[in-house]
């Protein structure tokens, strides 16, 4: 796994950052929110704690540029999370002290499946969209009645192969980590101090039981990582990636499906041209 991002490091691809150029993510990104919410002339920001890396580090980066005051946590468990993702969500609230409540999005959840009886139940993929986007209403609920705008947690390895919910988790008003590489989040959470424990978590969007990001994507963050940064971003071709990283021709072909199928994500909804 380190070894395909030691690699890249040797092509000279900017994929592992050095203490400097963390430090300078941190002061761009924390004034990026706080212009985010200054523009919108908002009076703070709503986010989703999930006990996650990505959610956490937005919202050690968020108490940076806002404030505690500045940030709303929402904690929406559903019967799928584990206690340990919930506890963690909490203790993130806790540790950093800002304002949160715990949703339980179960009955919500419930109430699509009854109103729609034969649909989602049995499906765990259509079910697990409609926790997420159930998680995407709840924030702007809270986001419009308090005056703040929808904090993302997307980084740049999930929009790029479209490793998300359309209008769930995608459905925010900025994504403050969005030009990072997964391993990159990584590197500039231990550098602002979030916990060893939460860096070192297998990430998961807990739509079901048992969900790894990982198993799904069918390979890791680091080698993802790698690839997009040296073939999808970069401009080395497949043949040379798979020499330089050392991974086999078929990993490369999935991550180009993975960024050619998830096109449709990232466009707005188009419409036939004016005739
Ligand atoms: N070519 C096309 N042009 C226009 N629209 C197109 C389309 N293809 C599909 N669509 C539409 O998109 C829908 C499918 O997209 P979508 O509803 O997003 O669903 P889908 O991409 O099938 O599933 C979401 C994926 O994101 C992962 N996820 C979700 C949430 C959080 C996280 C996380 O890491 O935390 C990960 C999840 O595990 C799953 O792999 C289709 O039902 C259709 O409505
Ligand atoms: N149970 C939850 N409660 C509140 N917000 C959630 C919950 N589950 C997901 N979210 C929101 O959806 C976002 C996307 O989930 P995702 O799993 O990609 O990120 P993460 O959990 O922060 O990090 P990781 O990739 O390490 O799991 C989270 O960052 C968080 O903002
Ligand atoms: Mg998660």
């Amino acid at each position: 796994m380190a070894e395909a991002t030691e690699l890249v490091e040797e092509t000279n691809v900017d994929l592992l950052l050095s203490e400097a150029e963390l430090e300078a993510h941190r002061e761009h990104i924390t004034a990026f929110i706080k212009g985010v919410v200054d523009d919108a002339g908002a009076e703070g920001a709503v986010l989703g704690l999930s006990g996650g890396i990505d959610s956490t580090l937005t919202a050690f980066l968020a108490v940076e540029a806002l404030g505690e005051e500045g940030l709303h946590g929402l904690v929406m468990p559903s019967d799928v999370n584990t206690e340990r993702n919930m506890s963690d969500a909490e203790r993130v609230a806790e540790m950093l002290e800002i304002e949160y409540d715990v949703l339980d999005i179960n009955p919500v959840v419930d109430a699509f499946v009854d109103v729609a009886p034969d649909h989602a139940a049995e499906d765990r993929m259509a079910l697990g969209n409609v926790r997420v986007r159930t998680r995407a209403v709840l924030n702007y609920f809270v986001a419009n009645a308090e005056s703040g705008v929808v904090l993302g947690t997307g980084n740049r390895s999930e929009a790029m192969a479209g490793y998300y919910t359309k209008y769930g988790d995608q459905a925010v008003d900025c994504n403050p980590i969005g030009n990072l590489y997964k391993c990159q989040v990584r590197q500039l959470a231990r550098h602002v101090g979030v916990p060893d424990e939460f860096v070192e978590k297998p990430p998961s969007a807990e739509m079901w039981e048992g969900q790894t990001d990982e198993g799904e994507l069918g390979l890791d963050y680091d080698t993802l990582d790698a690839i997009l940064a040296l073939h999808v971003d970069g401009p080395f071709s497949k043949a040379a990636t798979v020499r330089a990283l050392d991974v086999p021709e078929s990993a490369v072909e999935h991550v180009e499906e993975l960024v050619a199928t998830s096109e449709h994500k990232r466009h707005m909804p188009p419409a036939p041209e004016p005739r």
